[in-house]
């Protein structure tokens, strides 16, 4: 199960307000996409997963043309692109196994191999023996695993997550960031993340895509982006990112746990010493990030 590549240059003309952004993700790869409230950040995923007609351009996967202002219309829901929001929006009448299995059912696979499917989903995302549940009968969070995995089982070519934490309560939403980012790992997804969270990208992003007034401003490594912000905007999304800043020792991340909500981090000294960190709930750690202990 490996996601697509995905190229898409769309321009989507709305009266006074002009999308015109180019986008590149590799197979596998996960992209955060971040920009300022009405930058336009929906209006490319709609593009992208096609509902939001195309003014001019093109979206590809694996180098297919899915989507062109004058050629090919892939329905969106054969183009193989999900997307998650901030809401769950399962469905209602169904128990969350019936939720994940309807993707994989309403594309022919047996009944009985799509609910074995859906138990093994619920297990990854940490739900198993919850499966006969309908949404009204869990927590907000136990909605948002279910989300998850029905999105994941259909093996989406790109996934695409809208703030997919925003309405979680923090420590939830450290839980279920770390299930996202194991899980879209495992299966070789292509994902976009749509987030106003600087951390969201750093934890979740290898790139950094930042989207202005419709317009891409910056590109690159999250890190790099945030160390050297070309924009204003870029300075203030890089000012809210916790960093770990003491002096003594330096030591390079190798491992990051989660206990509870808790955060481990283990570093490694150049002569082969180890340190744990024990750091508050919600805290983003980069793994090979070098931090200096004492
Ligand atoms: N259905 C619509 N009809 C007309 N204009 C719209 C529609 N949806 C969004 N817009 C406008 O398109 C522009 C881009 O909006 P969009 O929702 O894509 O931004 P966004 O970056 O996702 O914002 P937010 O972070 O607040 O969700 C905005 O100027 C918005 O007002």
């Amino acid at each position: 199960m490996t996601g697509a590549t995905l190229d898409a240059h769309v321009r989507v003309d709305r009266g006074r307000y002009v999308l015109d952004a180019q986008l590149h993700v590799d197979a596998g790869e996960v992209v955060a996409v971040m920009g300022p409230s009405g930058a336009g950040k929906s209006t490319l995923f709609g593009a992208v997963a096609g509902f939001v007609p195309l003014t001019q351009g093109s979206v590809q996967l694996d180098g297919q043309t899915v989507d062109a202002a004058s050629g090919p219309h892939v329905e969106p829901r054969h183009r193989g692109v999900v997307l998650l929001g901030q809401e769950p929006r399962l469905f209602p009448h169904l128990s969350a196994r019936e939720n994940i299995a309807f993707g994989p059912r309403a594309r022919g696979a047996a009944r009985a191999a799509a609910r074995g499917d859906a138990d093994t989903w619920l297990e990854r995302v940490g739900l198993g023996g919850l499966g006969g549940r309908r949404p009204a009968e869990l927590s907000g969070g136990q909605q948002q695993r279910v989300a998850l995995a029905r999105a994941l089982a259909t093996a989406p070519r790109v996934l695409l997550l809208d703030e997919p934490l925003t309405s979680l309560d923090p420590e939830t939403a450290g839980e279920i960031r770390t299930l996202l980012s194991r899980q879209i790992a495992d299966t070789g997804t292509t994902a976009i993340v749509a987030t106003h969270d600087a951390a969201d990208a750093a934890s979740l992003a290898t790139r950094l895509v930042v989207l202005e007034a419709g317009q891409v401003t910056q590109v690159g490594a999250v890190h790099a982006v945030l160390d050297a912000p070309a924009t204003p905007f870029v300075t203030v999304i890089a000012g809210t990112l916790p960093r770990a800043e003491v002096e003594g020792w330096e030591a390079r991340i190798v491992r990051v746990e989660q206990d509870g909500g808790a955060v481990q981090a283990h570093a490694r000294t150049a002569d082969g010493g180890e340190v744990v960190l024990h750091l508050p709930a919600g805290t983003v750690v980069a793994l090979g990030a070098t931090v200096t202990v004492r």
